[in-house]
């Protein structure tokens, strides 16, 4: 940028805030946007880029009758998930970043990635997006500041996050701290050249440095790799913050109950990407009286409250879920906040008359539609029409069931916590644990098959501690001994009871040992009669399961046997599974807590291994 652009870039940041200012300013400087735009977050604006984008290709606007106000995006077929391999923590010491984490000293990545960002914006403008995770009126707030040279993230980032002018204010009226974010697509355009409607770079570089806050993302336009107030912010930098002060900083929904009675319970849960939290989140109870109310469905940020209670609040401001499998017999609440429009999806299919389509969203398969490729697909194709990590972006208050509470600074309490994975064996429907460290050792050592939400093969079991595995900022066995460390910091009487859950179990025959979607507030239900003393349960080895008649199956065509099936604990798959937890503990080393080692032994002595 030469010298007369930079003095515009001071003159028109809208800010005193002089710190933020001068970063916007050495970012401008380096990589070398034809302006600089500071976002104000109004409605006027988001139009005019969307209508930007529209121009670009990048968004196709959708039927206005049926998706109003919508958008269809389609990426670069490489860049269609997070890149967890490109993915580091830059810690100064290399213990700190843990075996979980790629990481590499600081210093050399600085110097690699001023090498990436010289010049990375040219020939695009430069977005600067203030935000907040959590609401604003929060007693401390947490602020960030996303510069990116994509108009889709910022569009993208307007649903996903609280921005623009009203935290710019209140945010230069204490100078406060904010973590700096930068993202750059990686394609400078040159003079006379024309962009493409999805620009990103082979080389992607997902980096974190903990210890100053910050955030550096190159080369991908796609969700957690670059709206950076999510993963990358709420996860990875903020369970470092958490660590620090004594929270802790998860990848859970938040959701809440009320029984019959009327008394009401949230429930949080950490289930691996892909896995069942945003339809979770947004439950339709099957079972008769209950309701559910959604606070959030990915991330779950809980300090401990005055009276030792843990609280949580979601920081996020819109949902980014997986399309294909949401639909309107498995996700109502989900397919009517996304009709009110409002919404970017991406790499989904379209339909004929301009809507759009995925895998399980009608019960009838249309008979033609546009891939996300952009090929004419029919049900003859043999392949997907929308891709399986297709997104759809949608502002949370359109959710019809969303609790009032969401709002609130304070967050609410939190009574039970369930951790949860896709596995086709071992692991019962559901099981309890028996103390709070019994419950880390589950979350510890949750396993799931991947999913196509990150990068690589599909279906392999991995272990994925606490559904925290690609997203803890710091070495994982310090992560869990600050999980355990919160027992002694919390109200024993108010810690939230711990369950292990699975609804992808098959029986023997190859179906779902259990229907799952609605049909979960039938576990919930047992989970929460659990901590009211009136639910029965077995004991086993690995905790409490249901006993087959616990389970309330009113209206649904299943036995109590079929209960018992789902609940099994099978020594021959523990055995299998026991030695493969013994291997999982082994690479934290010295670092895994005494705690856990004894759970692992008295888990071993109990099933007479
Ligand atoms: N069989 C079965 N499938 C489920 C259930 N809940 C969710 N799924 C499927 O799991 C997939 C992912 O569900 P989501 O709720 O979007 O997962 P998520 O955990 O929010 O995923 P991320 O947004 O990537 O963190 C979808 O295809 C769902 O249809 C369930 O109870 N049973
Ligand atoms: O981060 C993303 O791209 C989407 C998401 O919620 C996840 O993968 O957990
Ligand atoms: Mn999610």
């Amino acid at each position: 940028m030469s010298e007369s652009s930079d003095q515009q870039v001071i003159e028109a940041a809208p800010t005193t805030h002089a710190k933020l200012v001068a970063w916007v300013r050495e970012v401008a400087e380096l990589t070398q946007p034809d302006q600089v735009y500071w976002v104000d977050g109004s409605q006027e604006e988001n139009d005019r880029l969307a209508a930007e984008l529209v121009a670009a290709g990048t968004l196709k606007p959708l039927n206005q009758e049926k998706f109003p106000n919508s958008f269809a995006a389609f990426s670069d077929p490489k860049d269609v998930a997070r890149v967890e391999e490109r993915t580091f923590i830059c810690s100064e010491n290399k213990r700190d970043a843990g075996f979980t984490n790629n990481w590499m000293d600081p210093a050399e990545m600085k110097a690699k990635l001023n090498g990436l960002f010289a010049g990375t914006m040219r020939g695009r403008t430069m977005y600067v997006i203030p935000f907040v995770m959590g609401p604003l009126d929060a007693e401390h707030p947490q602020f960030g500041v996303e510069v990116t040279d994509s108009a889709y993230v910022v569009t993208s980032m307007r649903i996903m996050a609280r921005i623009g002018d009203d935290v710019l204010r209140k945010m230069e009226a204490t100078e406060a701290f904010f973590v700096p974010a930068v993202h750059s697509v990686g394609v400078p355009i040159a003079e006379g050249e024309a962009d493409v409607a999805w620009p990103c770079n082979e080389d992607k570089w997902i980096v974190h440095f903990p210890e100053e806050r910050s955030i550096w993302s190159f080369g991908s336009g796609y969700g957690g790799n670059a709206l950076l107030g999510k993963k990358c912010y709420a996860l990875r930098i903020a369970s470092v913050m958490a660590r620090d002060e004594g929270w802790l900083a998860e990848h859970m929904l938040i959701l809440k109950l009320t029984n019959p009675e009327g008394k009401s319970y949230n429930v949080a849960a950490a289930f691996p990407s892909a896995c069942g939290k945003t339809n979770l989140a947004l439950l339709d109870p099957t079972i008769e009286g209950w309701k559910a109310e959604t606070l959030g469905d990915d991330i779950n940020w809980m300090r401990i409250g005055k009276e030792g209670e843990l609280r949580g609040v979601n920081p996020e401001y819109g949902l980014f879920g997986v399309a294909p499998g949401t639909g309107w017999s498995t996700n109502p609440n989900a397919m009517r906040a996304i009709a009110k429009g409002n919404s970017i999806f991406t790499n989904v299919a379209l339909t004929d008359d301009g809507g759009v389509w995925w895998e399980g969203m009608t019960d009838e398969v249309p008979a033609h539609l546009t891939d996300w490729l952009g090929n004419d697909w029919t049900p003859e194709s043999g392949r997907p029409a929308a891709h399986p990590n297709s997104r759809f972006c949608t502002p949370i208050d359109q959710i019809d069931m969303l609790s009032p509470e969401y709002y609130s600074p304070e967050g609410v309490e939190i009574h039970a916590i369930l951790f949860g994975g896709r596995r086709k064996t071992t692991i019962p429907l559901v099981t309890e644990a028996r103390s709070w460290t019994n419950g880390i050792f589950m979350g510890s050592t949750l396993s799931s098959e991947t999913t196509a939400a990150a990068a690589g093969a599909v279906g392999v079991v991995r272990r994925d501690p606490m559904a925290m595995l690609p997203f803890i900022g710091y070495d994982a066995g310090d992560y869990l001994n600050h999980w355990d460390s919160i027992e002694a910091k919390a109200n024993p009487a108010r810690l939230p009871k711990i369950f292990l859950v699975n609804w992808f179990r098959r029986t023997p025959e190859g179906g779902f040992a259990w229907p799952g979607f609605g049909d979960n507030s039938r576990v919930l239900k047992w989970a929460i009669d659990r901590i009211e003393g009136k639910a029965e349960a077995r004991e086993t080895a690995i905790g409490f399961v249901p006993t087959g008649d616990s389970i309330d199956l009113t209206g649904l065509d299943m036995t109590p046997a079929d209960v018992e099936v789902a609940v099994k604990v099978d020594a021959g798959e523990w055995a299998t599974e026991l030695a493969s937890i013994e291997e999982w503990y082994a690479k934290f080393g010295d670092s895994l807590p005494q705690s856990l080692r004894n759970e692992f032994n008295g888990l071993k002595e109990r099933l007479g291994a």
